[in-house]
């Protein structure tokens, strides 16, 4: 393809995905790898520069775009080279016209900067929230050591134990390690704020929300694979896939079960009060991880954050009558907006006397309410909040 073609096949993605986030379509990387399904004549190299394209004009664009075409001009203000593919040439665009518009620059729409802002986001944090995303994998101590592992080009990563950083680009599905269960791709800030819960060897852990089961993995590994974890979920395709990512893992201790939504306290009435600790991985926007999905900040409205925040404050009352006298509760999210983290436990304590947040030490974070926040700026990781509370006995 020339230059000015892979301009255009880009403009052309990016029209569709802003359509799609804004009509609660498909993701961005569903959406290109459809597009080139029906294209065969772009080879590896272009469906690469494709990709990159669509996603600098993601990045650069905080409103949603009026049109791909906009979002490209932006870039291409910065780009000279690209700004020269608008050049008319049978596949690619047609000519910049004086004064055409471009797309708003900025790290997210408006109403959630300000959101961000009064959450207390510095610019830089907010900055980085839409940069490029680290690949990280953490070690399964269950097989392996971080120290006698040997993939080209790792870095250990700072803080997590077990975290290691690969080459950006890494197939990380082709390495013998992870077919092994050696590894699994798990971000930095994932690895730190799923050790909160501080889970030991012999306990009866449940995993609320244990979606594919990413945290529940580091969690029978963090228990040396003794004990027991319930790792459940309402989503059954997510959960089904956890049986099989147990095995590779060498993780014998987990048990799934599928909850209705609204019967969960029912289902889990054979775990109520008895657990050692519970982890709440929440349902929530995901604004700590606009470096993977820029586009979900397209998706995102105030109707779907009021959503996710009355869904957070939902599971935490179904994770907190599972929890036995003195037990602990550890309650993430992958956000770092205040109303689905800081806001959430300050209205759980105040709604439950007796519970207390501990104070965590996890080498990374800032306090922020009762827990600690992590932001891709400081931390070089995703955004998370996460606390730790204590059951009174
Ligand atoms: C952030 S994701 C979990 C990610 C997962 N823990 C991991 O580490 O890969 C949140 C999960 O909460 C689940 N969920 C939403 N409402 C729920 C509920 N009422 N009970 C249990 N799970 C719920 C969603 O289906 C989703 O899989």
């Amino acid at each position: 393809m020339t230059p000015a073609a892979l301009t255009q096949a880009a403009i052309e993605l990016v029209d569709a995905i802003a359509a799609a986030a804004q009509a609660g379509g498909a993701a961005a990387d569903t959406l290109i790898a459809r597009y080139f399904a029906t294209r065969r004549y772009a080879g590896s190299k272009d469906r690469r520069a494709v990709r990159d394209l669509v996603y600098r004009a993601i990045r650069a664009a905080g409103e949603p775009p009026a049109s791909g075409r906009a979002a490209m001009l932006l870039v291409a203000d910065g780009d000279p080279a690209l700004a020269e593919t608008f050049n008319g040439s049978v596949h690619g665009p047609a000519r910049t016209a004086p004064d055409e518009p471009r797309a708003a620059p900025g790290a997210a729409p408006a109403w959630l900067v300000e959101r961000l802002e009064d959450s207390g986001v510095s610019d830089d944090a907010m900055a980085a929230l839409v940069g490029r995303a680290t690949l990280d994998v953490r070690v399964n101590s269950l097989k392996a050591r971080r120290a006698t592992l040997t993939i080209p080009g790792a870095e250990p990563t700072p803080h997590a134990p077990a975290g290691l950083r690969l080459p950006s680009g890494t197939n990380v599905e082709t390495l013998s390690e992870y077919r092994d269960g050696l590894i699994e791709v798990q971000d930095e800030g994932s690895q730190i704020v799923g050790a909160a819960l501080a889970a030991a060897p012999g306990q009866r852990i449940i995993d609320l929300c244990a979606g594919a089961g990413g945290k529940t993995l580091q969690l029978a590994a963090e228990m040396a694979g003794a004990g027991e974890i319930l790792a459940c979920d309402i989503d059954r395709a997510r959960l089904s896939r956890l049986p099989a990512r147990a095995e590779r893992a060498g993780a014998t201790i987990v048990e799934t079960r599928l909850l209705n939504p609204g019967r969960e306290a029912e289902m889990l009435a054979d775990w109520q009060a008895s657990a050692d600790g519970v982890l709440i991985d929440a349902p929530c926007s995901g604004t700590g991880t606009w470096r993977r999905n820029p586009e979900a900040r397209w998706r995102l409205n105030a109707d779907r954050l009021a959503r996710y925040a009355a869904a957070q404050q939902h599971v935490l009352k179904v994770g907190a009558a599972l929890v036995k006298p003195g037990g602990a509760l550890a309650y993430i999210v992958c956000s770092l907006l205040d109303e689905e983290g800081a806001d959430r436990i300050a209205a759980f304590l105040a709604a439950n006397p007796g519970w207390q947040a501990e104070a965590l030490s996890l080498g990374a974070g800032a306090p922020r309410g009762a827990g600690v926040r992590l932001d891709p700026a400081s931390d070089r990781t995703d955004g998370f909040f996460v606390a730790r509370l204590r059951a009174p006995c």
